[in-house]
């Protein structure tokens, strides 16, 4: 684990009048876990929808897998907003799993993981099924794959979710509070999934979640956010047990307390 595969640079975003991002420096290493903890609204989100191209930059740069997310080499050396090519190749290293899953209703299991890899990456149909089957295996719905996703229930659904991101093959794989959606006894099968996901492959996982004790076992590193700063990071040892700062503690203690 050594160089940087994600990197924002004294990153700016606001919306409006809110500054939401404020000057951030953050980086992740090749096949670290990283989580993002933190109260609401204090951007943790919009770090994940930036690297999703979701959401542009005010200000700074980011650079995913060595090369600058938003903008591109003008080839005299300088820099020029992303064309939509760039974007396109560059939203190909990442995969995101949604809060709320992001399913297409209206097709099948398997179809919702085979979609993309087909028309996107070029797959014939029978590599993206077979894969999609492999990929459901390892989800734990290889008997699922013909049903709609308005016939699981919400931890299935999250597990196709994974399952599609994982279809399209991507270096570093968000989650953006992937069982905060669930009904608390189908969070347990979700995060066993993420959680074999951490420690049998050697994808880049960047978590924002309010899962502490998720966080706490699956993370190399915890970053604690606060109106976008990184206010503390450390090991999840370093962070949950010892915090140096006080915001991190008050707000350890208010959402272990719960
Ligand atoms: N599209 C938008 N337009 C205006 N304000 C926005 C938009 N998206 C996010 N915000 C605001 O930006 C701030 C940061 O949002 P973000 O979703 O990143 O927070 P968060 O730390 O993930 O919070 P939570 O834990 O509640 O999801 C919030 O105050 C939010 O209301």
């Amino acid at each position: 684990m050594s160089e940087d595969i994600i990197r924002f640079d004294k990153v700016e975003k606001r919306f409006g009048d809110l500054t939401v991002l404020n000057k951030l420096d953050f980086s992740v290493k090749r096949g670290e876990k990283v989580s993002i903890i933190g109260p609401s609204g204090s951007g943790k989100s919009t770090v994940l929808r930036i690297l999703m191209t979701l959401e542009g930059i005010d200000g700074g740069s980011v650079t995913v897998d060595g090369e600058p997310l938003w903008h591109e080499n003008s080839g005299d050396g300088s820099l020029k907003p992303a064309s939509e090519k760039h974007l396109r190749k560059m939203r190909g290293k990442l995969g995101m799993v949604f809060q709320h899953f992001n399913l297409f209703p209206h097709m099948s299991v398997l179809r919702n993981i085979t979609e993309a890899p087909v028309k996107v990456l070029g797959l014939s149909k029978a590599e993206a099924r077979q894969r999609g089957e492999e990929l459901l295996e390892l989800v734990g719905l290889a008997d699922q794959a013909q049903k709609f996703p308005s016939q699981l229930s919400g931890g299935q659904k999250q597990r196709v979710g994974i399952a599609r991101a994982l279809a399209m093959r991507p270096s570093i794989l968000l989650f953006d509070e992937p069982t905060s959606a669930l009904d608390p006894e189908l969070v347990g099968e979700v995060l066993n999934v993420i959680g074999k996901l951490a420690d049998e492959h050697d994808l880049t996982m960047l978590l924002v979640t309010h899962e502490m004790r998720f966080a706490r076992e699956i993370s190399d590193r915890v970053c604690f956010f606060d109106r976008g700063k990184i206010r503390e990071e450390g090991t999840p040892e370093e962070l949950f047990t010892d915090p140096s700062e006080d915001r991190t503690r008050e707000f350890l203690s208010a959402v272990l307390d719960q």
